[in-house]
C-alpha cells in the first residue's frame, strides 16, 4: 500500500520548490551567507565535503526554530565550519545567560569556525568549544540544562549522546534534541535494492544509517520521550521529555 504522496513530479520542480521556501523565508543574515562561500572555498581547499553543512533553508528553519521555542542554551554536536553554529548564535544572541557550546574534534575546520565566530564576536564569550570525541565530551560536559541539543556528528554516537543526555540531565524541561540525518537518504526505511542510495551499503561505518537506525528505535520506544520524525532536509528527529 502506498500512504505517503509523492508531492512533486521531478528533481526540476523539486529544486524549483526548494529555491521558493529559500525565498520566501525569512532571509538568514548577510553574515551566515558569506559564512556559507567562505565554507565552501575552505572546505574544497583542505579536501573536506562542504556537503557536511546543513543547506540555506534548514539554517532558516533552525534559526526560525530556536527563536519559537525561546532557546537560551543551545548544544551543537558536530559543527564543522561553524555556519549551524552562527545560525544558533544568531538565535541565541543578546539573551542574559545565553550560550552554544559546540563539540567537535580538533582539526583544520575545527580552527576554520572558531576563527569565524570569533570574527563574528560571539568566541568565548556567547560560543565556546569542546574539542573531542562527541560522546567522551558529553560525558565530561559541565552538566547544565540545554533547550536545544542538535546531534550532527558521528551516527554512531546518536544512541550513546541520547543515553547520556537523558542520564546527565542535559536537557531542560521544555528542551528539544534535533537529529539530523535520521532518514539518511531513506536507508532507514528501505534499504534494498529499490533505493539507489543503498549501492555500496554501508553498515558499518560509524556514519551508517544502522546507527541511525537504532537510535530512531530507541528513541521511538523510550517511555520519557515524544518525538517526531520529519521528512524534511535528509531527516530530521525531533525529541522531548513527555510533559505531565
Ligand atoms: C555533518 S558535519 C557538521 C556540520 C555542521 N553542523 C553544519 O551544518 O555546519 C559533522 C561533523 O562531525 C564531526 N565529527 C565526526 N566524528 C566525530 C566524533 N567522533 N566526535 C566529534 N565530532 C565528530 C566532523 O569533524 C564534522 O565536522
Amino acid at each position: 500500500m502506498y500512504s505517503a504522496t509523492e508531492l512533486y513530479p521531478n528533481a526540476h520542480v523539486t529544486e524549483a520548490v526548494h529555491e521558493y521556501c529559500i525565498e520566501h523565508s525569512t532571509p538568514l543574515p548577510k553574515a551566515i551567507h558569506q559564512h556559507r562561500e567562505k565554507s565552501i572555498d575552505f572546505a574544497n581547499k583542505v579536501g573536506m565535503d562542504p556537503d557536511m553543512m546543513i543547506n540555506t533553508l534548514q539554517a532558516q528553519f533552525m534559526l526560525f526554530l530556536a527563536k519559537l521555542v525561546g532557546a537560551k542554551k543551545v548544544l551543537e554536536v558536530g559543527s564543522f565550519t561553524g555556519y549551524s553554529a552562527l545560525a544558533w548564535a544568531e538565535a541565541i544572541k543578546g539573551q542574559e545567560g545565553a550560550k552554544l557550546v559546540c563539540i567537535d574534534i580538533p582539526g583544520v575546520h575545527t580552527d576554520f569556525a572558531k576563527a569565524t565566530l570569533s570574527e563574528a564576536g560571539f568566541f568565548n564569550t556567547l560560543v565556546t568549544f569542546v574539542e573531542g570525541d562527541s560522546v567522551e565530551s558529553l560525558q565530561s560536559l559541565p552538566v547544565d540544562k540545554f533547550d536545544i541539543i542538535f546531534l550532527d556528528a558521528n551516527k554512531d554516537g546518536y544512541l550513546p549522546a541520547i543515553k547520556l543526555i537523558l542520564s546527565r540531565n542535559l536537557l531542560s524541561a521544555r528542551g528539544i534534541v534535533i537529529a539530523d540525518n535520521a532518514l539518511k537518504r531513506g536507508l532507514v526505511a528501505e534499504d534494498t535494492d529499490k533505493n539507489p542510495n543503498s549501492a555500496n551499503l554501508d553498515t558499518t561505518s560509524i556514519m551508517s544509517y544502522k546507527h541511525v537506525d537504532a537510535f530512531n528505535k530507541f528513541v521511538r520506544d523510550h517511555e520519557e520521550l515524544e518525538q517526531v520524525m520529519l521528512p524534511a532536509f535528509d531527516g530530521l528527529n525531533i525529541i522531548r521529555l513527555k510533559q505531565n
